[in-house]
């Protein structure tokens, strides 16, 4: 069993009957659904609220019965991967594009769970590029500002060097920023900025965090 997997088959354990569980996007979330999968197809009574289109296709595909994120009064539990993660447990997201719509509903659940392998842990934020989800209208403009602060960057492209469209219809601005000082600023200057829709900063956001090294799981309470 890979790491991945590993962390995925233990979150799902956190999954109990009557609950609505947020589905979280990427190549380890994917394990997680996967094992939730199973235990649906076991008699498990929940409902899914997907983050995707591709976890949405994957859960339909497991018999995960679904609401969307309007369609429930709130998510009990939601389980998501994650990017970097530092030692005051803030974190990167939206390596897989996804990071508006996991924010969202990870600002709608009562309890989230991060699932990463140990190579994710981090001193400081940075060394992994921070997306920026931004509306195609005037989207060089903030490329520009984003240029003028030194932060390196670059419209994440698709294999055939298209701009990448989100879910949602946006494009994203990787920031190759190596270090983020203060994560906790830089995520409010983001949030100014008219035409940001929003950005991979996950902070104080997660309350458990699942991370698979060569000794097993460790789990690690946040918050
Ligand atoms: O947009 C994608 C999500 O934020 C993912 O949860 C994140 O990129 C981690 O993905 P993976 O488990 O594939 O490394």
């Amino acid at each position: 069993m890979n790491l991945k997997e590993l962390v995925g088959e233990k979150a799902a354990e956190y999954v109990k009957d009557g609950m609505v569980v947020g589905l979280g996007t990427g190549s380890t979330a994917y394990y997680m659904v996967e094992a939730i999968g199973r235990r649906v197809k076991e008699g498990l009574d929940i409902v899914g609220v997907t983050t995707s289109n591709r976890t949405k296709e994957q859960a339909e595909g497991l018999g995960i019965p679904l609401k969307s994120v309007d369609e429930v009064d709130r998510i009990d539990l939601t389980i998501d991967g994650a990017d970097e993660i530092s030692k005051d447990f803030q974190g990167i997201k939206g390596g897989g594009a996804a990071h508006l719509f996991e924010k969202i509903v990870a600002d709608n659940s009562d309890k989230v769970i991060w699932i990463v392998d140990d190579s994710k842990m981090v001193e400081t934020l940075g060394a992994f590029p921070l997306p920026v989800e931004v509306i195609p209208y005037g989207s060089q403009q903030l490329f520009r500002t984003f240029e003028q602060k030194g932060y390196k960057p670059a419209f994440r492209k698709t294999e055939s060097n298209e701009k990448l469209v989100t879910d949602a219809g946006h494009y994203i601005i990787d920031l190759h920023m190596e270090v983020i000082e203060e994560p906790h600023s830089l995520a409010t200057w983001l949030d100014s900025l008219t035409g940001v829709v929003e950005h991979g900063l996950f902070l104080d956001s997660v309350n458990t965090v699942i991370v698979g090294g060569e000794n097993g799981v460790e789990i690690l309470e946040a918050r």
